[in-house]
């Protein structure tokens, strides 16, 4: 069930599969509104759109990067990722068991006969079942203005002309020159996963998010993985704190290079592919991930069309409610937003949708709300974090009190006998309230949710920490008594 070339977000103008009646041939067609991209763009149209003809543009997969390449995938991956080191780690607690084998094909398939329906399900809907819309299983670009609305055409030669259109063309992987260059085989997000065997040895070049979460997913699985990161830490985006552990935890665990800027790349003639580091360190691995950042794809839509101009990473600009400079053409989600997320992305294409329902002009226009943006890795162990890290607390001018408190201070992290999880809570002495949350350790996106919800609601540290219940004992706990040590 492998595809060795699966049809991808970087790969512009791939068909997709299902040529279906409502496909239409090469012709001029007038829309209310076109969509291009079917990740969270897809979700735009509901029952409320049903006057409206529409147009959905898609050059790869239905349903974007996070459903095909992304979010979706990885977690299922690394779901089984954590059923291995768990039972690696079973001893511990009095348990004896050992991971006869890796069935790495079968838990390909499981991954993708489970998401591949999900894909061809939400096309065929949109195809089959949405009379007033039109799939163009097309890359598309603008090709400017004319009084009726925008021009779109497509590489498989078909014209649009949409009154409204909604830029929701994600994002797609940043590859360096020096491997670009070097010709070698690599893989990003996009193949990576349905790679025909187990790598014996992975090799990463990047140490951001996905480098963090593939590289828990390929070791917990079985093979060899070596990170070469540019800089002196992993994540080093995240606050320093989190970042210093787990790049720790991450060298106990993987053969990681710091300071390590590749210097040369060669494909080897069995097959494998060779790095030259800066310290003249060479690794050779039976495979290569890059995994150096995305950008977005707002510089493949020729915009100057329409007198628009991407920023220098890709991005569309838009204001808070979603509005380009263009009249009539909103943007949403990778393409445009400050943060590279699915739940940034579909809380966009909510306000997005709420304003294609009120009008470009209206006075009631629906703001895009971007004051707590919380984030998680889905490494191990598992991180999130939400607000300012404390270096940007400090950076703001915010009289900052800081708590940190370890997993294995309250009672289930104790159970656990975790050793290195802690959050880290950050708050205003003036206001009492929260303005960062850091978390490294088991379930840290789930155990960050009430600290979210107490940022977005303005609640303050004594009435969150005792104007409710804690249950003993639970993991959260540890919020608790990190809420109750932040000293006014
Ligand atoms: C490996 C990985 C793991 C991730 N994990 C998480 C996670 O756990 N949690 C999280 O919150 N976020 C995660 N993300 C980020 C998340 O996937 C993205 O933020 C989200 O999918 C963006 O949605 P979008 O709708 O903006 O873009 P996309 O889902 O990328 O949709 C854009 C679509 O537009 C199409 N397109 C682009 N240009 C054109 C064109 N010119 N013509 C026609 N079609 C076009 C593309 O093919 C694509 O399908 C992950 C990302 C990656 C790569
Ligand atoms: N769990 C999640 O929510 C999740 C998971 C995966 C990806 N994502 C999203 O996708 C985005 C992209 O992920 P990513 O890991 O590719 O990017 P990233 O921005 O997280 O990390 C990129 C890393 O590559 C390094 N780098 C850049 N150029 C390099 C070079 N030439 N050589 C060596 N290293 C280089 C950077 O220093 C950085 O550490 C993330 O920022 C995130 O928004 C989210």
């Amino acid at each position: 069930m492998t595809r060795s070339t699966p049809p991808t977000d970087s790969t512009p103008d791939q068909t997709t599969a299902s040529q279906s009646t409502a496909t239409p041939s090469t012709a001029t067609h007038t829309v209310d509104l076109a969509i291009i991209g079917s990740g969270s763009g897809n979700s735009l149209p509901d029952n409320r759109f049903d006057d409206m003809s529409i147009a959905i543009f898609e050059r790869g997969t239905y349903g974007g990067t996070c459903l095909n390449v992304g979010c979706i995938p990885t977690k299922m991956f690394v779901y089984a990722a954590e059923v291995a080191e768990n039972v690696r780690e079973a001893q511990r607690f009095g348990i004896d068991a050992h991971i006869d084998g890796v069935r790495w094909r079968d838990i390909v398939g499981r991954v993708f006969g489970r998401i591949d329906p999900i894909s061809a399900g939400g096309e065929r809907y949109r195809v089959q079942d949405c009379p007033n819309i039109t799939v163009y299983p097309s890359m598309v670009t603008f090709a400017g203005r004319t009084d009726d609305g925008y021009v779109l055409t497509t590489r498989g030669g078909d014209t649009v002309i949409a009154r409204q259109v909604v830029i929701a063309a994600g994002s797609r992987p940043v590859i360096p020159e020096i491997v670009e260059s070097s010709g070698v085989i690599f893989h990003t997000n996009d193949d990576i996963m349905r790679l025909a065997e187990l790598p014996e040895h992975l090799i990463i070049l990047g140490s951001g998010y996905i480098a963090a979460e593939f590289a828990h997913i390929f070791s917990a699985l079985g093979s060899r993985v070596s990170i070469v990161a540019r800089s002196g830490a992993l994540l080093r985006a995240l606050d320093e704190n989190v970042s210093r552990r787990f790049t720790e935890i991450a060298s106990s665990r993987f053969d990681v290079h710091l300071n390590a800027p590749v210097t040369d790349i060669e494909q080897l003639d069995n097959g494998r592919v060779a790095l030259r580091l800066a310290d003249q360190t060479i690794l050779d691995g039976d495979a290569l991930l890059v995994a150096t950042g995305r950008v977005a794809n707002g510089d493949l839509l020729n915009l100057a069309s329409i007198g628009l101009e991407p920023d220098g990473i890709g991005r569309v600009p838009v204001d808070e409610y979603g509005r380009t400079p263009a009249p009539g053409v909103w943007a949403l989600g990778d393409v445009s937003s400050e943060y590279q997320l699915k739940h940034v992305a579909n809380h966009e294409a909510r306000v997005v949708q709420a304003n294609l329902l009120r009008g470009w002009d209206s006075d009631e226009l629906v703001a895009m709300d971007h004051r707590f943006v919380p984030a998680a890795v889905f490494t191990h162990p598992q991180i999130a974090t939400v607000g300012l890290t404390e270096a940007q607390a400090l950076d703001h001018g915010i009289d900052i009190t800081v708590k940190t408190q370890a997993y294995a201070d309250v009672a289930y992290g104790w159970a656990m006998e975790d050793t290195t999880g802690f959050v880290k809570l950050i708050a205003d002495r003036k206001t009492k309230q929260l303005v960062g949350a850091h978390i490294i350790g088991p379930q840290a996106p789930t155990v960050i949710q009430p600290v979210i919800q107490a940022m977005s609601f303005g609640l303050t540290v004594p009435d969150m920490a005792r104007g409710q219940y804690w249950i003993h004992p639970a993991m959260p706990e540890v919020l608790e008594n990190a809420l109750l040590g932040l000293e006014f």
